[in-house]
């Protein structure tokens, strides 16, 4: 607007000059180096005011073009993360859709991913809450929705040092080693016959995850039936959070809750809350009737530091509830389906299965059940891990970003509100980083030079900067243990009639499209190691 208004005046006030010496009767042989000369000035103003006004304005990345109203919404493809990818070899490394009144920025470039994710680092630091998490994540309470501020950092805290150190995790040892033996008695028990992995390794991590959550009180009969019950709940919740909802897309619908998402979700979270509810009532009771007997579980962690309040940014009984959810939630169906990952890629690559199991007969030995101390010795699985979160990221958008105030992003301007995803599946399988992109081949982790750490934009599969994974220890340490057992506890093979491939789905995980399903047999030398 105020460029057209300068540029306006400046023509105006150039043309009257001009029409002024035409008057005066110039009529020289001048006039054709004067009108040559004003027609320069207007070019170089017009030039440097343009540049000027582009600099101070950016302008919005290209985009495909959309329908009025809906925008791009129509023509999104449900597997979005190669729909955005094929969108970024025709529009560039950023581009913009229009999803509703949302404003959509796709980001596919490790260095824009770097002005976005640590450059803008703050900015950057907020997420576009969607509807649905508005009712499940008790009111922002936690820590994947909360805003970028002191009550965000007070969760973060807690989870990543009360939680989530070393001493914590290694203080509920006892309680993965229980559900992991209870995996592998039970897979035990249908050696010949084929064993749906998927299902079997979520319920596994959810049990692995509940039990260092609430787990340490014993195996209490009470305490089980909630925790079957719960695992239902947690079933449904994550079936209803990758349902696209119109709310998300316009706003201003959010409160008629048109596909009834949100009520849907509304009645589950009561369940969970009154789950969550008697699950610390039962312990507080335990607590009081066994006093000095401590437990060592998260949830112990978290009533102990509600005691303790902070005045400035408190810890309260919804904090409390809302971090286990994080936990369950965002721990569970990324870990599970990256072990899924891994023993198909394994399946499908026998000189990496073989490779994986040789290091384990080496490091454990056939004769012996593995422990966690195992873990750092076997550098190959963790090579395998690293290929496995390159070629199948579980969040390969991350959770979308969303800036805090508008932000010049490789020339773009990206508005404040955006929703920002980083399509880290795409820069994980760009073949300008990557040699064979699509091949899996965990050799090229073998040389130390990749982390978890997000600090090299070629490789990020927990993202990076202040919002990266809160989670990382526990997903490695649950990867990690629950693979090897697998690999080592058992062979594996395809059921005869079965076909096999490696496609993927999109969701609120990427998941494998088909259920992995194998045969175990016993590679253990003694019968006793599976009890
Ligand atoms: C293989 C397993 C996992 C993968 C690949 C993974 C990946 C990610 C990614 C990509 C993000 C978003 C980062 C961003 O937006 O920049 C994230 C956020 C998060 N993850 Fe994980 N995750 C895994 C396991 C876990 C586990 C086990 C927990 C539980 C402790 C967990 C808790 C969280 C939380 C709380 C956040 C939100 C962090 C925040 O907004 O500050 N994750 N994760």
């Amino acid at each position: 607007m105020k460029f057209t208004i300068i540029t306006k005046s400046l023509t105006s006030a150039l043309s009257q000059a001009w029409s002024s010496w035409w008057s005066e009767g110039l009529k020289s042989k001048d006039t054709l180096t004067v009108s040559s000369l004003a027609l320069l000035i207007i070019l170089w103003w017009f030039t440097w005011i343009s540049k000027l006004y582009k600099s101070r304005n950016p302008k919005l990345p290209p985009g495909p073009r959309g329908l009025p109203l809906v925008g791009n919404l129509p023509f999104l493809h449900p597997d979005l993360h190669t729909y955005f990818a094929r969108l970024a070899q025709t529009y560039g490394p950023i581009f913009k859709l229009q999803l509703g009144t949302k404003l959509g920025v796709v980001v596919t470039s490790p260095s824009l991913a770097q002005q976005a994710l640590k450059d803008n680092d703050t900015t950057f630091a907020n997420r576009d809450v969607p509807a649905v998490a508005r009712v499940v994540g008790y009111g922002g309470f936690d820590i994947v929705w909360t805003p970028y501020g002191p009550e965000w950092r007070m969760l973060r805290k807690v989870c990543v040092r009360e939680m989530l150190s070393n001493a914590s995790m290694d203080a509920v040892y006892s309680l993965r080693k229980r559900e992991v033996a209870r995996m592998v008695r039970e897979i035990y028990g249908k050696v010949g016959s084929p064993v749906n992995l998927g299902e079997q390794l979520f319920l596994t991590i959810l049990n692995i995850i509940t039990s260092m959550l609430w787990g340490g009180g014993g195996e209490d009969e009470r305490m089980t039936s909630l925790g079957t019950e719960f695992r239902e709940v947690v079933g449904e919740i994550t079936v209803l959070l990758g349902k696209p909802n119109l709310s998300d897309f316009f706003p201003i619908l959010a409160r008629f809750d048109l596909q009834g998402i949100q009520r849907g979700m509304r009645v589950l979270f009561l369940k969970f809350d009154r789950i969550f509810e008697s699950i610390i009532e039962e312990r507080l009771k335990l607590m009081e009737n066994e006093k000095g007997k401590e437990s060592k579980d998260f949830l112990q962690i978290l009533l102990r530091l509600r005691e303790e309040e902070d005045a400035k940014t408190p810890f309260t009984a919804k904090h409390l509830k809302a971090l286990l959810m994080d936990m369950v939630v965002g721990g569970t169906d990324t870990t599970s389906n990256t072990v899924e990952w891994a023993i198909a890629e394994l399946m499908n690559n026998r000189e990496a299965m073989r490779k994986a199991q040789e290091e384990l007969e080496v490091v454990v030995g056939l004769d012996s059940k593995l422990e966690e101390s195992h873990l750092p010795k076997l550098h190959y699985l963790q090579a395998v891990m690293k290929e496995v979160l390159r070629l199948h990221p579980a969040l390969p958008l991350l959770v979308p970003h969303c800036p805090s105030s508008a932000c010049d992003i490789g020339g773009y301007m990206v508005p404040e509100g955006a929703r920002v995803f980083i399509n880290v599946w795409a820069i994980h399988r760009d073949p300008s980083i990557w040699d064979n992109p699509l091949e899996f081949n965990p050799k090229r982790f073998l040389n130390g030079k990749w982390d978890f750490n997000g600090t090299d934009f070629n490789y990020f599969p927990f993202g990076s900067g202040r919002r990266r994974c809160a989670g990382i220890p526990m997903a490695e340490r649950m990867f990690m243990y629950e693979l090897a057992t697998l690999l080592h506890s058992f062979d594996w093979e395809l059921p005869l009639d079965s076909e096999f491939d490696l496609k993927e789905k999109f969701g609120i995980v990427l998941k494998k499209a088909t259920p992995m399903i194998a045969i175990p047999t016993p590679r253990l030398s003694n019968p006793t190691l599976y009890t």
